[in-house]
């Protein structure tokens, strides 16, 4: 039996232990509170992220990383971007040679502006054809809920992401393989941001001409920062690009679009944080995404919009008066 260990027991970590106990996994859920572990065993339910949920019985959870990682053919990395690799550098030691190293997380490491895998290769010292990411439209409420969903399993080597596809297809979640390592994380990384600045348009009262023009010169300008990464064009308009942006944009259940919509409706940036309860990546990541388009020579105007609103206070009118007078162009080039 494939034996998988969740390293995360937030919504997406539980929704995704979910998925593979229902694929037929052995599944170990680590979280590095002992309390919630001990409720997520007693009552089958994961009272403080996916509350209501009944947890299939593959599950197991535990707050000890040597217990989870035990056997493990996969290690699923599901914790904040931002504390990935100081968390890793203390669960890595526990894994085994051959445990693939997968990434659910869709973020930019603030600093460095690494990718996720290449946080993973570096501190776990392991080769990129041991580490996968799993990326698309999937908000964790609507998985835990069975809804149907597609998926990307994407890794170098195709035979490992052939591996993840089978140890994570259900008849409700339906995923993809794909080789662009570089696409697939990207496209679920720029979308947070663009997340946000739909989210601020919403609540700016502005209506959906606004939102498509958005999503669109969104993708646009996630596809000109993947080319100039070596990424496959495709990828983008695939369920890793298109599809987690359509997802993230027009979903109350976006963390990321609902955090947009308080900062569109007036709220400071302390005002949005409190009111968040969950990770919305995209606060830190526009920061990292625009450091990462800076280090390749690619315009990225929303993005930068959404840093100076976010993180420099620009009243998002202000902003979007710049953005909208920037001088005139064509559509590709
Ligand atoms: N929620 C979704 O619908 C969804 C879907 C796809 C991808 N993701 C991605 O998954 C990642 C995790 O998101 P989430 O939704 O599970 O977030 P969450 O806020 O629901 O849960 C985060 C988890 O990480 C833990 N955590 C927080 N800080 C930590 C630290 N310093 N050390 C160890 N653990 C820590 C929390 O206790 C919690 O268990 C993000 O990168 C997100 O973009 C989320
Ligand atoms: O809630 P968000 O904004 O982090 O989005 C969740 C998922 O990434 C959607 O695929």
């Amino acid at each position: 039996m494939t034996k998988a260990a969740v390293f995360g027991n937030g919504s997406w970590g539980t929704a995704f232990a979910m998925v593979m106990a229902d694929a037929g996994c052995e599944v170990s859920l680590w979280g590095r509170r002992p309390a919630l572990a001990d409720t997520i065993n007693a009552t089958r339910t994961n009272p403080d992220y996916l509350p209501g949920v009944e947890l299939p019985r593959g599950i197991t959870a535990t707050a000890d990383a040597a217990e989870a990682a035990a056997g493990a053919d996969f290690a699923v990395l599901v914790v904040p971007s931002q504390t990935l690799r100081e968390n890793l550098a203390a669960w890595a030691p526990a894994l085994g040679p051959e445990t693939v190293l997968v990434s659910l997380m869709k973020g930019i490491e603030l600093g460095t502006a690494k990718r996720m895998s290449e946080v993973i290769g570096e501190v776990a010292g392991v080769p990129a054809e041991r580490v996968a990411v799993l990326t698309g439209p999937n908000l964790a409420r609507e998985i835990a809920a069975r809804q149907p969903a597609a998926a990307v399993a994407a890794c170098v080597d195709e035979s490992v992401a052939q591996r993840l596809q089978a140890a994570c297809m259900t008849p409700y979640f339906r995923p993809y393989t794909n080789t662009d390592v570089v696409g697939c994380e990207l496209g679920g990384a720029v979308k947070n941001v663009i997340g946000l600045a739909v989210g601020i348009a919403n609540g700016m009262g502005l209506g959906d001409n606004s939102k498509a023009t958005l999503i669109t010169r969104g993708l646009a300008e996630t596809t000109r920062l993947g080319l100039a990464m070596g990424a496959d064009p495709l990828t983008f308009s695939g369920l890793a690009g298109l599809g987690d942006l359509v997802a993230t944009c027009s979903s109350p259940l976006s963390r990321n679009n609902t955090f947009g919509t308080n900062l569109g409706r007036g709220m400071t940036l302390q005002e949005a944080v409190a009111a968040t309860k969950q990770t919305a990546e995209g606060v830190k990541s526009c920061e990292s995404v625009l450091d990462l388009g800076r280090r390749h020579g690619v315009d990225m105007p929303i993005t930068e919009t959404v840093v100076s609103i976010v993180h420099d206070g620009k009243p998002p009118t202000v902003a979007l008066k710049e953005l909208m007078s920037r001088s005139a162009k064509p559509e590709r080039r």
